[in-house]
């Protein structure tokens, strides 16, 4: 069968640049049925449920008014923690949630000695690390919450993240090989990989066969290197503005979107960008984002 980019790839645009889950005072004015209008307007297929989003009855309603869809939610895994069992009763609960809103991602990040919410941290140095008995214990853990999603027909996309215990390739690179690939997918994030690491191109191409779930986050290099100089948290660097929509910082995302459909990649991709609502009006960058997509993406 031939591939068909339209049909193929999903568009989305998710609720970070209007409303932070990490900081809810910012953009509280910001409401659901506001939001999901601004994606209309700019033109995207749906987005990620937000933390202040309403119970799954509501929040069908308005998305169907807008022809719009749910790609996925955000999951605080805490297997290291509370231990599998009890972890996997929360990702149960939030399956279930994802089933009601006829989504098929469950994004996934272990929180467990995560720095992101730090008043205090340097992001681009403190960051913890797991011992070996903890990453058997994560990734087992992972594979169960595959099964456990595979009843909802849900698949785990698994996100690298700054400051949390799988940041870098190499973490990556370890839990994709130790857990099931029909089990744990990986969301590939090329905001967080690109600070992280720099390259972001090898994660993609290493682990291409593995991607269910895409983050489009841009990076500003200058703010990037004034963050890393003054040793600034995760919040405070990305409220000074270290990343943007795809096409308005440093990052080249054409080799990314190549890449992904020369792979015949079959998913969503969501367009995430944290600011400060204040100083980045959300439906404008929203509009410059969907932009650069069409004319510097989709027209190649
Ligand atoms: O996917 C994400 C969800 C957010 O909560 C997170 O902090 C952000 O950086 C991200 O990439
Ligand atoms: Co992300």
């Amino acid at each position: 069968m031939t591939y068909d980019i339209n049909k193929a790839v999903k568009w989305g645009i998710a609720p970070i640049g209007w409303r932070n889950d990490d900081i809810p005072s910012i953009g509280k004015d910001n409401n659901l049925q506001q939001l999901l209008s601004d994606i209309v307007v700019a033109g995207f297929q749906g987005t990620e449920v937000g933390g202040f989003f309403p119970d799954s009855d509501k929040l069908n309603y308005e998305l169907k008014l807008r022809h719009l869809e749910i790609a996925g939610q955000w999951f605080s895994s805490f297997i290291l923690r509370d231990g599998i069992e009890k972890a996997s009763a929360a990702f149960e609960k939030h399956c279930q949630f994802l089933q009601a809103v006829h989504a098929h991602i469950a994004v996934v990040s272990e929180q467990t000695y995560t720095i992101q919410q730090s008043d205090t941290k340097n992001i681009f140095t403190d960051k913890a690390y797991m011992t070996d008995d903890e990453w058997d214990k994560l990734c087992q853990g992972l594979n169960h919450y595959g099964e456990i999603a595979a009843k909802y027909d849900i698949k785990v996309a698994y996100h690298h993240h700054m400051g949390t215990v799988v940041q870098t390739k190499e973490e990556t690179d370890r839990l994709m090989a130790n857990t099931d690939p029909q089990l744990v997918g990986l969301l590939y994030d090329t905001g967080h990989i690109a600070v992280s690491d720099g390259d972001y191109m090898s994660l993609l191409n290493d682990h291409i066969d593995r991607v269910v779930h895409v983050h489009f986050k841009d990076v500003r290099k200058d703010k990037e290197k004034e963050n890393r100089e003054k040793g600034l948290t995760f919040q405070k660097s990305f409220l000074n503005g270290m990343f943007t929509v795809p096409g308005d910082g440093d990052l080249d995302f054409k080799p990314v979107f190549q890449t992904l459909i020369d792979h015949q990649y079959k998913g969503w991709i969501i367009v995430e960008a944290e600011q400060d609502p204040e100083k980045a009006n959300p439906l404008e960058y929203a509009l410059k984002a969907k932009q650069y997509i069409n004319e510097e993406l989709l027209k190649h």
